[in-house]
């Protein structure tokens, strides 16, 4: 499949989850467009992390279509998406450089491409230290090299900045930014509207199980706006004492 081509790499049509009581997504739906950073906001609770395990397939309960690049979900398909949610899985007593090899075997990858993705998230001089003994910002960087293995033509990242210092949040998205430049797809979630005006192209906010809005950030807020619109979206009385 040749991914480059499709305009959409991602969409959710009419997803539908319910908790018990709790109705978390109602007909949701996001189209994520090839080779762009695409952000997915929402408030706590909002049911962003909940979108992405269907979109994984880690979801069955509920109802609703996940299609990649034009086609069903399916096991085979599924390779074209790497990703980082709820926190990195680590093996705890492994380094870096085993927790990739891991992940690389599972996927039929070589040492150079362990190696290559340690290098992009600056973990290549990491052999020794237990991932038990990284601090928060490092087990970002192994979970970000993890998904990225095979350089997948579709990235899912749940809140990555967390952890990061300022400096990794910079080189995290430079790192992004060159992902899309080279025709990659990026979906992340994040709180940090800062960093979202800084590097998305397009946002989804998820608002009461639904999309409110869905399509360029730059239709959404006018520069230095985004924070306040979004409040304004997912708190009405903001703005209306
Ligand atoms: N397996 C589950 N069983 C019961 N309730 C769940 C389950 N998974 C999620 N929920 C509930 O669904 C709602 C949405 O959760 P979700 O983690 O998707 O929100 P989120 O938008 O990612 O939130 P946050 O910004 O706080 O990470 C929450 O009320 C949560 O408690």
């Amino acid at each position: 499949m040749n991914t480059t081509l499709k305009p959409v790499a991602l969409s959710c049509d009419d997803l539908r989850i319910s908790f018990g009581q709790r109705t978390v997504l109602d007909g949701f739906s996001m189209h994520v467009k090839t080779g762009r950073v695409h952000a997915l906001l929402g408030r706590n609770g909002a049911g962003k992390s909940t979108c992405f395990r269907i979109i994984l397939g880690l979801e069955d309960r509920g109802a609703g279509t996940v299609e990649i690049f034009g086609e069903k979900l399916s096991q085979d398909n599924l390779i074209n998406i790497g990703a980082s949610i709820n926190g990195p899985a680590l093996y705890s007593h492994l380094s870096a450089r085993d927790n990739v090899r891991i992940h690389a075997k599972l996927l039929g990858l070589g040492l150079d491409e362990v190696d290559h993705v340690l290098g992009m998230v600056g973990l290549d001089d990491e052999d020794k230290k237990k991932a038990r003994n990284f601090s928060t910002g490092m087990k970002a960087r192994l979970a970000l090299a993890i998904a990225m293995l095979g350089s997948p033509p579709v990235l899912i990242l749940d809140e990555p900045q967390n952890g990061l210092d300022p400096q990794g949040i910079v080189d995290l998205r430079g790192f992004l930014r060159s992902w899309t430049a080279q025709g990659g797809t990026v979906l992340v979630s994040s709180h940090q509207l800062g960093e979202v005006a800084r590097l998305t192209d397009d946002i989804t906010v998820l608002v009461d199980g639904r999309a409110q809005y869905s399509g360029p950030l730059e239709d959404f807020a006018a520069p230095g706006q985004l924070e306040e619109e979004f409040l304004r979206m997912t708190n009405p009385q903001v703005g209306h004492p």
